[in-house]
C-alpha cells in the first residue's frame, strides 16, 4: 500500500535532511506506529504520504501511485483515499456532529442519499448514535475525537493516518479512541498513527517504525515503544 524506496527529504535552506534515506513496506491492512524523539521526522514522514510534500530524493508509492510523478491535479484523488486524525481534533466549529461528518462527503460530490445513509451507520460505528445534534464544542475531547475519525473514515479510505490522536485525551479516553482505530484496522483499512503514547505502543503490539534524526533505526515487528 505504502513503498519509500531510498526516500530523503531536505527542507529549503536546511543542512540536516528530516527523513535521510528511509525504504519500507507498508502492506495493505496493516497497523504502524511511528515513533520518535521530536523532531525526528515522523511528521515529515506523514506529510510525504499525503504528497503535502515531495521527497527531495528517492520514490514513494502510496495506492499503486508515484508520488514523485503525480500530477497535481490527481493530488485530491490520491487524499480521498487517505483519511486523516489529528491532536486537536479540528472540526467545523459552529457544526453539529452530524454536520462534521457530512461535510467531508459534500466536498467531494457525494449525493445527498448516500450521505443520510453513510452518516448514522458511521456516527454508530463511532458510538455517537443519539449525538448528531450535538454542537461539536459541547463534547467531551474524546467525543470529539471520535466525530474526527467518523469525519476521516465516513468516506472508507484504504489509509487512515492519525498524528497523535491521543495527545489530549486521558489515558482512559486514549483506550476507547484506540479500540475504535483498531477496528477501523480490521475492516481492511491500514493505520499508520504517529505517537509518543508509550503506554498505548506496549498495549498494542503492533508493528512499530522508530526514526531518529530523520533515519529510520527500527522496525519491530508487535513492538514495545522502547525510545529513550
Ligand atoms: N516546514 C519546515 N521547514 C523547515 N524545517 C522543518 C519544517 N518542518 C519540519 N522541519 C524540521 O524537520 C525535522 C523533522 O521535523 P518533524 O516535524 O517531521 O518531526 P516530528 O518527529 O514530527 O516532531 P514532533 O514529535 O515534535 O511532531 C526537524 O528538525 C524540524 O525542525
Amino acid at each position: 500500500m505504502i513503498t519509500f524506496e531510498d526516500v530523503t527529504k531536505f527542507y529549503p535552506g536546511q543542512h540536516r535532511a528530516a527523513l535521510r534515506n528511509v525504504n519500507l513496506e507498508i502492506g495493505r491492512g496493516e497497523f504502524v506506529f511511528l515513533v520518535g524523539q521530536s523532531g525526528s521526522g515522523k511528521s515529515t514522514f506523514l506529510r510525504l504520504i499525503l504528497r503535502e510534500y515531495r521527497p527531495t530524493k528517492g520514490t514513494l508509492y502510496v495506492a499503486g501511485k508515484n508520488l514523485a510523478t503525480l500530477p497535481q491535479w490527481k493530488v485530491p484523488g490520491l487524499r480521498r483515499q487517505i483519511g486523516t486524525v489529528f491532536q486537536d481534533f479540528r472540526l467545523l466549529p459552529g457544526k453539529t456532529v452530524y454536520e462534521n461528518v457530512a461535510f467531508a462527503l459534500q466536498v467531494i460530490g457525494r449525493p445527498g442519499r448516500e450521505i443520510r445513509r453513510v452518516v448514522p451507520d458511521t456516527l454508530e460505528m463511532v458510538g455517537l448514535a443519539g449525538k448528531e445534534n450535538r454542537p461539536c464544542e459541547e463534547l467531551s475531547g474524546g467525543e470529539q475525537q471520535r466525530v474526527a475519525i467518523a469525519r476521516a473514515f465516513v468516506n472508507r479510505p484504504k489509509i487512515l493516518i492519525a498524528d497523535e490522536p491521543t495527545g489530549n485525551l486521558d489515558p482512559e479516553t486514549s483506550v476507547g479512541i484506540m479500540k475504535l482505530l483498531d477496528r477501523i484496522n480490521r475492516v481492511d483499512t491500514t493505520v499508520i498513527m504517529a505517537t509518543h503514547d508509550s503506554s498505548i505502543v506496549d498495549q498494542m503490539r503492533r508493528r512499530v517504525l522508530e526514526l531518529r534524526d530523520g533515519e529510520l533505526v527500527r522496525d519491530q515487528a508487535k513492538g514495545i515503544y522502547g525510545t529513550a
